[in-house]
């Protein structure tokens, strides 16, 4: 049976899921796949098949938020899915994290709404510690550079208090934000499955969060060799699970 969102069943989805949240990313780590057919395309759920070094691969994106993750991943666990690993973009607030640099979450913040829905705001939203650490090993073995820590997932891109906001989490040393992570992580615990996500850094400020920010810095470039990055580490943390494991 197809579930009603993703349009997707168990033939069409694999063990082993990467977790963009903009359906034009799928389409960009398309291109590292072979035999990649696109298996559906509904709202903003966009999901393609393939093999990577002959490892089945399914890619679907979220859309942006908690409410529109938590429906993927709860549709493609119906669907046979294990193993999900998150390739989003994120805003650094660390002043040491580049453009480009990827971001590799330990737990995240539970300041979505989609997650409280499921359980009490006490109860963690941390990442598969195995899957983590061997994106780990992987980033270290690919030698991308990496910043791995604390990351808060919020449901509000624009708001008026944001600059007191960031000094706050700041001086927390959370590392990034982004707007999935931290439903992913809690409904992964909670269903039994395999979460991870990195977060590839499209933001830099200019000035500092605790004396006013001047404005963002953006570099296309370094922001694109990022999403490349982190897409590749996905998959070849895929390949190494698959074959140690
Ligand atoms: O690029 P994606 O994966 O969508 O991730 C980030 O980008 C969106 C905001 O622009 C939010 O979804 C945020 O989490
Ligand atoms: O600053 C940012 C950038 C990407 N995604 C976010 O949630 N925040």
């Amino acid at each position: 049976m197809k579930q009603p969102h993703i349009l997707c069943d168990a033939n069409d989805v694999g063990k082993y899921v990467i977790l963009p949240g903009d359906p034009q990313r799928v389409v960009r780590a398309a291109a590292y796949l072979e035999d990649c057919q696109e298996v559906a395309f509904n709202r903003e759920f966009r999901t393609i098949k393939g093999y990577y070094k002959g490892v089945a691969v399914t890619i679907t994106s979220t859309g942006i938020g908690g409410p529109s993750t938590a429906i993927a991943v709860e549709e493609l666990i119906d669907c046979g899915a294990k193993y999900f690993i998150r390739i989003g973009s994120g805003g650094a607030i660390q002043w040491n994290i580049e453009i480009g640099d990827l971001i590799i979450a330990t737990a995240a913040v539970r300041e979505d709404g989609a997650s409280k829905m499921y359980v009490l705001e006490n109860y963690p939203a941390v990442a598969d510690i195995q899957l983590t650490y061997r994106i780990l090993e992987t980033c270290s073995r690919l030698k991308y550079k990496n910043h791995c820590g604390i990351i808060r997932s919020h449901d509000s891109f624009y708001i008026d208090n944001e600059e007191e906001i960031m000094a706050f989490w700041n001086s927390k040393k959370v590392i990034a934000s982004d707007m999935e992570t931290a439903t992913l992580f809690t409904l992964a615990q909670l269903r039994g499955v395999h979460a991870a996500s990195i977060l590839n850094n499209v933001v830099k400020y200019e000035g500092n969060v605790k004396d006013g920010i001047n404005d963002y810095v953006e570099n296309e470039a370094a922001a694109a060799e990022g999403e490349k990055r982190e897409i590749l580490l996905a998959l070849e943390t895929i390949y190494s699970l698959h074959h140690n494991s």
